[in-house]
């Protein structure tokens, strides 16, 4: 019997072959997209209308990347998928106007890594020594937008970066969360049953210390200025054949050519860490938005709680509440407040107002997207 309609095998050289016929029209369709961009640097620039042109557009960003995740079908992933295109706007963006954005440096820290997975790796890095050096880079104009962290799952907020707000006139114009993964580095030519001592910030020891002293208690562990600068000390003594390890994230291991001996040794697999994105314009409604505040309260009795009973009136979910010192009088505080909401959405609106009348100072420090990666 013969059958008319035979099944081509799926061998491996066809197989490629359609790959390489997939790929030539994915290389075209994303030249498409960047020729489109193009165009539309070039609509921004004939509105600027006097004003600075504002090329990155982070709820519009936002939006795209909702969008890939709500149609993604698979077989690969919604936020695999989303990664994809966060690089393509990336490229896109590049070529409009490449950005400039500091981070609390040195090359290769957490700070960098969520500062690649915000914007994609297009962009230019200007890695700083301090979280206040972030802010001034950007409110003087020499980057375009900058990254800080400002909390963390195990250790608490931020101080410097709250505080950082109180003299400074940026805004806040998006978040992005990032799981802290610690992996135990050696240089590739160093054998790791020869190491003898194990370098990372003291956190990240702090950190991984059960991990430690399970599998590595004989190690003498040494705490260093930053996990990026224990990964360049990790291979810098590789170069001379010593064998000192590093705890350090993804981007240090890249960066300084490292070999994973151990991945994700951190006790907490929850470990996260949020960080701002902040920038010198306001970011329109993304249909998914936080917002967060500054207040100065009135040194009195009841204060805190007419502030709070805002929110629950009008039926804002609030997220975050941290309190500073106000440095402007003892005993004197500000609060800090994230609350889901764009602070042009009719509720927020009147919950600000409120607080207006019930506050000394109310600064609104922006209103973005929530995280999307
Ligand atoms: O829509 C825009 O305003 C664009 O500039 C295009 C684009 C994109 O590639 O999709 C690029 C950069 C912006 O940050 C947002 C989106």
């Amino acid at each position: 019997m013969s059958n008319s309609k035979q099944a081509v095998p799926e061998t491996l050289p066809l197989l490629r072959d359609r790959i390489d016929s997939i790929d030539s029209q994915i290389q075209l369709l994303i030249n498409e997209r960047a020729t489109c961009a193009q165009k539309v640097a070039e609509v921004k620039l004939a509105e600027q209308g006097g004003e600075v042109v504002v090329f990155y557009r982070p709820e519009r960003e936002a939006q795209v990347l909702r969008r890939v995740m709500e149609r993604n079908e698979g077989p690969l992933g919604n936020e695999e998928m989303a990664k994809i295109f966060r690089q393509v706007m990336s490229s896109c963006l590049a070529l409009e106007k490449p950005m400039r954005i500091a981070f609390l440096g040195p090359e290769g820290t957490f700070t960098q890594q969520a500062a690649l997975k915000h914007f994609g790796k297009s962009i230019i890095s200007a890695p700083m020594a301090a979280i206040d050096e972030v802010f001034r880079e950007v409110e003087s104009g020499a980057a375009n937008y900058g990254v800080v962290p400002v909390e963390n799952s195990t250790e608490g907020v931020v101080n410097h970066t709250l505080d950082s707000f109180r003299d400074s006139r940026l805004k806040i114009c998006g978040e992005v969360e990032e799981r802290i993964h610690h992996h135990l580095l050696v240089s590739p030519n160093i054998s790791s049953e020869d190491v003898t001592h194990i370098y990372s910030h003291q956190q990240s020891l702090a950190q991984c210390r059960a991990w430690l002293d399970r599998y590595w208690p004989h190690a003498e562990r040494v705490a260093v200025s930053s996990n990026a600068e224990a990964a360049r000390l990790a291979a810098d003594a590789g170069r001379s054949g010593r064998a000192i390890a590093a705890i350090a994230g993804e981007v240090a291991c890249e960066l300084y050519g490292l070999s994973k001996v151990s991945a994700n040794i951190e006790d907490r697999p929850d470990n996260t860490t949020r960080f701002l994105i902040v920038g010198n314009q306001d970011v329109p409604p993304s249909g998914k938005d936080k917002t967060s505040l500054l207040i100065s309260a009135k040194n009195e009795p009841g204060a805190l709680y007419r502030l709070l009973e805002a929110f629950e009136r009008h039926g804002v979910d609030m997220t975050r509440l941290e309190t500073r010192p106000s440095l402007m009088s003892r005993w004197g505080y500000i609060f800090y407040i994230d609350f889901v909401g764009h602070h042009l959405d009719e509720k927020c609106c009147a919950v600000i107002d409120e607080l207006r009348e019930r506050a000394s100072e109310v600064k609104v420090l922006g209103s973005y997207p929530v995280a999307v990666l």
